[in-house]
Order: C-alpha cells, then sequence, then structure tokens
C-alpha cells in the first residue's frame, strides 16, 4: 500500500490574513500530533507486538512484522514516540494553540484515538499544564485584567450533561444566531486562581461516566468537553478599554472501540454504538472538510459532539488535534484508522479571528452605572421582582391591546373584502347571464317580463321602465342575481301570484266557454263535457298549487324549501299547460262543430238566436272580468272589447224594434230563455213584422254566427296567450331555481372563479387565498396529514397548479358539506372506503399520528430531534416526546408558518423528496380512485398507503 502523502511543513504552518476593516483573520489548519503511548501491561502479557516504527519526530511507518504489505508511511505535524513526556507533548502539540485563548482566539484540542490508546492519559497532561502557563501568562500582564470561567460538560450516550451540576439532568443544545449552538443552562464558574481551576476540573473528572471494558479498566464511556473562557480587558491611555474574550476547549473524546476487542455488552454495548455512531460523525465531517469546505453539505449536526464542536471544525478557532495510538500489533487496523482520521483532519482549514470589542469611556461608565443598579435591584429582590412582573403585565397588556386592535382592523378587512367579493359576484353573475349564449341567455331575456306591473304590490315596478339593454341588465341583475334570499322569495312569490292568477283566467274563460254551450247546446255533447272536466280539472289543480301565505322570508333554510317546492311544482305548471292545449282543441272542435251546425240553427226559433250573444249580452259580467284581469294581455283584451262594441245590436241600422225588449240584453240585464221566447212571437205575429222579422233573421243569424265565431276566436286566442305566459312563467321559474341553487353552490365554495373577468387576481395571490382555504378544509376535514404535506410541498404557486388547487378545494368543500350533511362523515377515509364517522376519521389521523410518531427515531438524528423538541416547545424528560411533537404538526391551520414547519417535518418522516417517485402531482388529479399503483398514492386513505411505503 502507498502510503500516504506527507505534508509538507511549510504548508503546515500558519499564515496570517486579514479582513478589510475587520479582525484579523487567521486562516490556518488544524494542528495534528500523533502520540504512540508504551505498550500496556495487557499487552506485554500477551506478547503483543510493536507493529509500528517512527523514523523522525514527523512521520510514522507500518512495520509489517510479516511483511505482508508494503509499507504505510503516515505524516503529521509531530510523531510523540513511546517515552515522550506529556509537556512535551503540550509544548509541541498543543501549547501555541491553547494560549490563543488569551488573545482572544477561541482554541480547541482535542484527543482523538482508539480506547485505551491514552486519550485521557494525554489530555489530562495538556490541561495541567495548559493551567499553569494560562495562569502565568495571567500574572506577566499585570495591566490587563482576566476574568476566568469554566464550564464543562459530557456527552453520554447522546445526551448532555452538566459536569459541575449533573442534577439539571439532560441539557438542550440551542442554536443562538451569533454565538452558534450553545447548551442550555450550562453551569458556568468563575474561577478564582490556578488551584481553584484544577480543583473544578478534578470535580468534572470524578463526575464523568467510566466503566471497565476488556481494553481499560477506567474507559471513558462519553465525550469530554471542559470550556475555559477567558476574558481579558486593557484599559488604554486614550481611555478606551479593549476587549478580548475567547474560549478554549479541552475535549477528551471517548474512544473508538469494537465490540468484539471490549468484549462489551449490555449497557456497554450501547454505549460503544453512540460513542462510534458519534466519532463516525466527527470523521465524516473532518473528511468532508478535508475536501474544502464548498465541498458540500457538512453534517454538523448529525450529532451533539460535531454540534458543539462545530466552530472548532473549520470555524472560528484555532485547533490541534492529538491522536492516541497504541503499538501494539493486535490494534493495527484501529490504529490505522486513527491515523487516516488524522491524515484528513490536517488538511482541514479554520479561520480563526480575535473576538475583540473595544469600548469607549463613555459607554464603560453608562455599562457600570447600568451594572450598579442592577447590582442594587438585586440586592433588594422585592421592589426588583415586583417592577420586573409589572413592567411584564404592562408589557402583556400593551400586547393584547394592540392585538385586538390589529383583529378588529382584519375583522373589518374581512367584512370589506366579503362585501367587495359579493358585489363582484353579483355583477359578474348577471354579467354571465346576460354574456352567454344558450338557454340561460334566453331564459334571463325572459326575465324581462318581470317588468310589468308587480302582482304581489299590484305597483308598477321603478326598474321595468327602461327598455334598453342597460336598464334590463340592471333590473335581472337587481331581482334575478341577488343573493338576498328575501328578494328571491318576493320573485318567487310573484310568480306564484301569477299562476294563481293565469290560472284564475283560464277558469273564467273556461266557465264563460262551458255555460255558452251548454246554455245553447253549442258543440257536441262530448265537447261540453271535455270542457266541463277541464274546468273541474282546474280547478283542482288551483287548489293543489296555491301557496301558503305564511312563510317567513330571509332565511336561507326557507329560500331552500322555496326552491324544493317550486321544483315540485314545475309538473303542475307542465300539467297546466296541458290542460290549456286541451282546451284549445276542445274550442277547435267547438269552432268546428259550430260552423257545421249553423245551418241548423239558422232555421231555429229567434228566441234561441238572441242567445248566440253570449259576450255582448248574457255573459256581459264574466267578460268584463276578463278585461279587467291584470294578467290579461292587452291585445286580446282589446279584440274582446271590439268584439263586444261589434256585437252591440245598434250597429244594425236596418233593424230598429219597436220598444226596448230586444235591447234588453244589450243593457246587460239577464234575460230568461221563456221570457224572451215570450216577447219576441208577440213580434212575430204580424205580416210586416214577419217579413221584416224574415230579413233580419238572416242578418241576426249572420250577425250571431259572426259573434259566436268571433267570441270562439277571442276564447282561442286568450287560450294561445295563456299558454304563452305559462311557458314563460316555468322558464322564470326554472331559471330562478339554476340561479339559486348557483348561488348557494358559490356561496359555499366560494367561488373564485365567479370574481369579476374583467380584473382578474394575480395568480399568486389567488394561489395563497386557494392554499390557506385548503389548509383550513384539511383542518376541518382531519384529512391526513400526509397528504396534506404531499399537496402542500408538491403545489407551491406554479401556474399549471391552478387545476389541481382547484379540484382540491372543490373536493375538500365537498367533503365539508357532507361532513356537515351527514353530521358523522368521515372525510379521512373516503376514498376507496366507505364513509365512516367522525370518530372514525378522527382516530384514523390519531393512527396515522402514532405511525409518524414511531418513524421519528429512524428519520431524524438526535440533535434533530432535539432541536424539534426545542422549537416545538417539548419539554424534556417527558413522556413519549415523539407523539408529542407529531401531534403538534398541522394543528393551526392559520399559521402558514406553522403548516410549512409540519409540511417539513411531516416530509422527513415518511421519506417524501417533492422529486422523486412518490411525489407526482397526478395523483391529485380529478377523481378519488386511487390509482392502482398503491405505492404512488398517499392520498386520502393513509394508513394503508403508509403501511405501503
Ligand atoms: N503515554 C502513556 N504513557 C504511559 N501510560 C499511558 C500512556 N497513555 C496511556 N497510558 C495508560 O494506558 C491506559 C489507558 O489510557 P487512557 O485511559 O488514557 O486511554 P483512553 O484512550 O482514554 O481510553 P478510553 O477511550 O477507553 O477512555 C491508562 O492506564 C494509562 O495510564
Amino acid at each position: 500500500m502507498v502510503g500516504t502523502p506527507a505534508t509538507p511543513l511549510s504548508k503546515i504552518r500558519r499564515t496570517l490574513s486579514y479582513t478589510p476593516g475587520g479582525p484579523k483573520v487567521r486562516e490556518e489548519k488544524i494542528l495534528v500530533t500523533v502520540r504512540i503511548r508504551p505498550l500496556s501491561r495487557r499487552e506485554q502479557a500477551m506478547y503483543d507486538l510493536i507493529a509500528w516504527d517512527w523514523m523522525d519526530d514527523h512521520t510514522i511507518i507500518y512495520k509489517n512484522p510479516n511483511h505482508e504489505r508494503a509499507a504505510t508511511t503516515f505524516t503529521f505535524d509531530k510523531v510523540f514516540g513511546l517515552s515522550c513526556s506529556s509537556q512535551k507533548v503540550y509544548e509541541e502539540g498543543a501549547k501555541d494553540v491553547a494560549l490563543s485563548a488569551l488573545t482572544g482566539i477561541n482554541a480547541t484540542i482535542f484527543a482523538y484515538g482508539q480506547t485505551s490508546s491514552g486519550k485521557t492519559y494525554t489530555m489530562k497532561g495538556i490541561t495541567e499544564n495548559a493551567v499553569k502557563d494560562i495562569f502565568e501568562h495571567i500574572r506577566n500582564r499585570p495591566e490587563r485584567d482576566f476574568v476566568l470561567s469554566l464550564s464543562a460538560l459530557e456527552i453520554y450516550n447522546e445526551t448532555v450533561v452538566d459536569l459541575l451540576n449533573r442534577e439539571s439532568g439532560s441539557l438542550r443544545l440551542l442554536d443562538d444566531p451569533e454565538k452558534g449552538t450553545i447548551v442550555e443552562k450550562l453551569v458556568e464558574e468563575v474561577v478564582k486562581d490556578g488551584r481553584h481551576l484544577l480543583h473544578l476540573i478534578d470535580i468534572c473528572e470524578a463526575q464523568r461516566q467510566v466503566g471497565e471494558t476488556a481494553l481499560n479498566d477506567k474507559s471513558s464511556r462519553s465525550h469530554q468537553i471542559i470550556r475555559l473562557t477567558i476574558k481579558s480587558s486593557l484599559r488604554e491611555s486614550s481611555g478606551r478599554v479593549k476587549s478580548f474574550i475567547a474560549s478554549l476547549n479541552l475535549v477528551d473524546l471517548a474512544g473508538s472501540e469494537r465490540a468484539s476487542q471490549t468484549n462489551a455488552d449490555g449497557v456497554r454495548l450501547k454505549e460503544g454504538s453512540h460513542i462510534n455512531r458519534s466519532l463516525l460523525t466527527l470523521t465524516t465531517v473532518i473528511r468532508k472538510l478535508s475536501g474544502g469546505k464548498r465541498s458540500g453539505h457538512i453534517p454538523y449536526r448529525d450529532s451533539k459532539l460535531t454540534r458543539i464542536l462545530q466552530s472548532s471544525l473549520g470555524g472560528n478557532a484555532r485547533t490541534a488535534i492529538i491522536c492516541t495510538m497504541s503499538p501494539a500489533l493486535s490494534h493495527v487496523e484501529q490504529t490505522r484508522n486513527t491515523l487516516l482520521f488524522a491524515t484528513s483532519a490536517k488538511e482541514v482549514t479554520n479561520n480563526a479571528q480575535v473576538n475583540m470589542v473595544v469600548a469607549d469611556k463613555t459607554l464603560v461608565k453608562h455599562l457600570q452605572k447600568e451594572v450598579a443598579r442592577l447590582e442594587a435591584e438585586l440586592r433588594s429582590p422585592e421592589p426588583f421582582l415586583s417592577s420586573c412582573l409589572r413592567s411584564l403585565i404592562e408589557e402583556k397588556d400593551l400586547k393584547i391591546e394592540q392585538m385586538e386592535r390589529e383583529m378588529e382592523e382584519l375583522k373589518r378587512q374581512r367584512d370589506l373584502a366579503q362585501s367587495q367579493l359579493d358585489l363582484e359576484r353579483k355583477s359578474h353573475k348577471a354579467q354571465k347571464g346576460l354574456n352567454q349564449c344558450g338557454p340561460s341567455c334566453q331564459v334571463v331575456k325572459c326575465l324581462s317580463f318581470l317588468g310589468e306591473n308587480d302582482p304581489v304590490s299590484g305597483k308598477s315596478l321603478p326598474i321595468t321602465k327602461p327598455r334598453n339593454a342597460f336598464g334590463r341588465q340592471a333590473m335581472v341583475r337587481q331581482s334575478v342575481t341577488s343573493t338576498d334570499p328575501s328578494m328571491l322569495v318576493h320573485e318567487i312569490r310573484k310568480l306564484e301570484q301569477r299562476q294563481r292568477q293565469l290560472g284564475d283566467e283560464a277558469n273564467r274563460a273556461l266557465e264563460v266557454l262551458h255555460k255558452e254551450v251548454a246554455s245553447h247546446r253549442i258543440g257536441s255533447g262530448e265537447t261540453t263535457e271535455t270542457i266541463a272536466r277541464l274546468l273541474s280539472e282546474i280547478k283542482d289543480m288551483q287548489a293543489v298549487s296555491s301557496v301558503p301565505e305564511e312563510i317567513v322570508i330571509g332565511d336561507k333554510t326557507n329560500l331552500m324549501e322555496e326552491i324544493n317546492r317550486l321544483k315540485c311544482q314545475g309538473s303542475t305548471i307542465e300539467s297546466l299547460e296541458k290542460k290549456l292545449e286541451n282546451v284549445q282543441e276542445s274550442i277547435d272542435k267547438l269552432v268546428s262543430s259550430f260552423a257545421s251546425r249553423n245551418e241548423t240553427l239558422e232555421c231555429k226559433t229567434q228566441s234561441k238566436k238572441k242567445k248566440f250573444l253570449p259576450f255582448a249580452g248574457s255573459n256581459n259580467a264574466n267578460m268584463q272580468n276578463i278585461i279587467r284581469s291584470p294578467c290579461s294581455p292587452l291585445s286580446s283584451s282589446r279584440k274582446i272589447m271590439e268584439c263586444e262594441t261589434e256585437n252591440k245590436v245598434p250597429e244594425n241600422k236596418g233593424f230598429v224594434p219597436s220598444g226596448d225588449s230586444f235591447l234588453m240584453p244589450c243593457n246587460g240585464t239577464p234575460i230568461k230563455s221563456d221570457e224572451h221566447s215570450n216577447c219576441v212571437p208577440s213580434r212575430e205575429g204580424t205580416p210586416a213584422a214577419q217579413q221584416s222579422n224574415s230579413v233580419n233573421v238572416k242578418k241576426m243569424q249572420r250577425m250571431f254566427k259572426n259573434a259566436a265565431e268571433e267570441n270562439i276566436r277571442s276564447i282561442r286566442a286568450y287560450v294561445t296567450e295563456l299558454k304563452e305566459r305559462v311557458a314563460k312563467l316555468q322558464y322564470q321559474k326554472q331559471l330562478l331555481v339554476c340561479q339559486v341553487l348557483e348561488l348557494e353552490n358559490a356561496a359555499e365554495t366560494d367561488e373564485p372563479s365567479i370574481i369579476d373577468q374583467t380584473s382578474p387576481k394575480p395568480w399568486h395571490l389567488k394561489f395563497e387565498d386557494e392554499r390557506k382555504q385548503i389548509a383550513m378544509l384539511w383542518h376541518l376535514c382531519h384529512v391526513s396529514i400526509v397528504h396534506r404535506t404531499q399537496f402542500y410541498l408538491l403545489f407551491r404557486g406554479d401556474p399549471a397548479d391552478e387545476i389541481y388547487m382547484e379540484v382540491e378545494l372543490r373536493r375538500l368543500t365537498w367533503l365539508e358539506q357532507h361532513f356537515a350533511e351527514l353530521g358523522n362523515a368521515s372525510p379521512a377515509l373516503l376514498g376507496d372506503e366507505p364513509a365512516g364517522s367522525v370518530s372514525a376519521s378522527i382516530k384514523a389521523l390519531k393512527q396515522e399520528r402514532e405511525y409518524l410518531a414511531k418513524r421519528v427515531s429512524s428519520k431524524l438524528t438526535a440533535d434533530e430531534r432535539e432541536v424539534l423538541y426545542t422549537k416545538w416547545e417539548i419539554p424534556p424528560g417527558g413522556k413519549q416526546r415523539r407523539l408529542q411533537l407529531v401531534n403538534k404538526l398541522w394543528t393551526d391551520p392559520h399559521n402558514m408558518k406553522h403548516v410549512h414547519e409540519s409540511a417539513e417535518i411531516v416530509a422527513k418522516l415518511v421519506g417524501f423528496c417533492e422529486s422523486g417517485e412518490h411525489a407526482s402531482k397526478e395523483m391529485f388529479a380529478l377523481n378519488f380512485v386511487c390509482p392502482s399503483d398503491k405505492k404512488t398514492w398517499m392520498g386520502w386513505n393513509l394508513i394503508s398507503n403508509l403501511l405501503n411505503l
């Protein structure tokens, strides 16, 4: 094997570089040395061989006692042999770095190596020497004020423990934007002197987790970090105070180990696996850093060790690593790994800089005053606490007030937006209705009919007058597209009223006809029967279709009831139409019957002829009714009026009857047939009268014939017109039903498409709105949080997403409606499962959360978990923290930040990746049916899908 190329010392030497306008930045490589300990007693007892040679102070070679492979050479900043003292190791491998902390540069020294290779032994020597040197340095710098403080922790089984205060339990790591990773609540003891410092370090040693393994009687089972923070300040002649602050980290890592060598089991095995895992992360970090800092993601966060040491690994610190090793042949593989790690480490470059604070005199004075004030307050804790409390309460009150104001403003904005939206909808509806070609267009046009007299009030509506398009549009907009239920019910009432009037008129017309037929035996008996039957049917129909007068108006439920009732009446109107058709047929028959019998009638007595003036005489009252009817079309009324005038006897100038017997009927006085018959023969008795009568009878016959025909024609025309109006009525009802249903639907779905098309909302705003609505509906419908996550992450506002957003919104609206309607529907299960109950839906979601909670450990690193627990306020040491975390996800649909963060976490837990094969937008396409490949479907029916992951 070819040896690792040596790193020339020139390359390792530190170089200073400067950041313009900023503090000096020292860019340098990590100082890497190797210390070889003597063979241990155990190794000697086993007659283990020394497998390594160290030719000079920098090179170490694998001796390869069996000459199986080529020699392997490793070169480092320094190689310390078996007999090298700790003093020398410190002097040449750590001192320079350690003392940097005195001048404001962070420093880290750590020992790395296999278990029992001498790390603790080495770090002890380094620490003692460093402490000695630091205090000597302080003694030699009387012009500077130094403040030293010490904190210490161990990472045992990925748990951070304070070595100066074990009782505090597991400590959390927090991210500080300025300081980087900090350990919450870590005790920091101010150091009085060197002895005190060593005493504290001894305490830490004593507190540390140590256990016996096959390789080491006192094996360190944790990583230990002792942090000595050194603050020094110098009062300059100008009055300015220059302060330095830096930390010296003394790190004794737990050793990498093989279970087979340490004979570990149980607790030791668990410790060993944690140790190895975190060392593996450290190795990965070093390896990645050695490839250049910008060589991709550095997984500092994969372990607490690397997280805490982040600034020392390629950051703002000077770092020295002492790799310890056993020379024994039995450990050669482990040692080789250590040397490979060391080789990578020496390629890592740090950017250390002086952490300096310069404060002017005034500021210092101000700070001193502030400190004095605080100290005074602390001396009298009660007023201090009460003032703190007071200020806290005041602050809280202010916040509440501010929030209330914001809420008011938001409410106002919401109401304003709502009313604008309503207006837009109305105007859009009207526009849409008028612009569209097709049935609805025709129907809307029919509604100009509404512009006639208001049958309910009997008054002429002001909106009926304009006959231009604009006026009609305005009218339609106001009456039909109104979302106001009372307006719509009012419209329905008007239609009802019209229907009743039409029925009345048809009834009256038929009554007239019936009477004529019955009293004069016009037409066949069959026709008479038909008309009588129709008359009674129409009466029945009117009774059935009568509308209850007292209906509470203005309520949505009543509106729906109205619509349902109208829908039911559709058939009634149809039957009315049918009946009117029948009437027309009957009239036609009547006409033909009348025509055929005309000649016969001419030979009948005059008393009967007189009775051919139904509308002019005996039925005048009925006729007047028809003419006066508010719904009677002007045309037919006019015709009837004309007919009435024409039928008046005085028109016949040639015939001058003596007395007024014949004129009586024209005055509207009913004439009984027997009275009439008594009267007429007295005139017919004279010859002159007979001659005159014979002429006049023919004339009369013609006249009566014309009158009768005209009457029947009038009725026919009137029936035709009634039919037309019934058709209009039908259209209007249909339109109303459609409009109301559409409005109802739009109100429920808050359909975005009905917003004014002339000024469409920008897509990104629409997208945001829809996304918020969707998030809310997901929440309301207890939709699977994996589904939510996938949808949320897949659709991020691309214009092509519009259709998916629309579909999702419609689906959810539908679900929510049905949820409300069924009362206990289970949207979360609505996929290929029948709807269950609400509780089943909630249960499904609960199961999903439990399932995801189980994945927290496997899908998130311990560090990631800790960060999340902190962020999501899961108390340390609590039970089922994973479930607590998952239960907090997707619970606040109003907060889009919460939604986003929830989605990110769930995505990690299910291994969802936007570009992956599981993430196809098509799976959210237009139907509920699962795609055949269940693996790609992560939709509504979640648990089964998860099991397929
Ligand atoms: N350079 C050395 N000279 C003499 N003895 C040493 C040297 N290094 C280590 N030893 C001894 O070897 C044994 C193991 O050393 P130490 O406990 O420091 O190893 P370690 O690497 O810290 O082990 P672990 O990782 O298991 O904690 C100790 O008894 C120690 O005194």
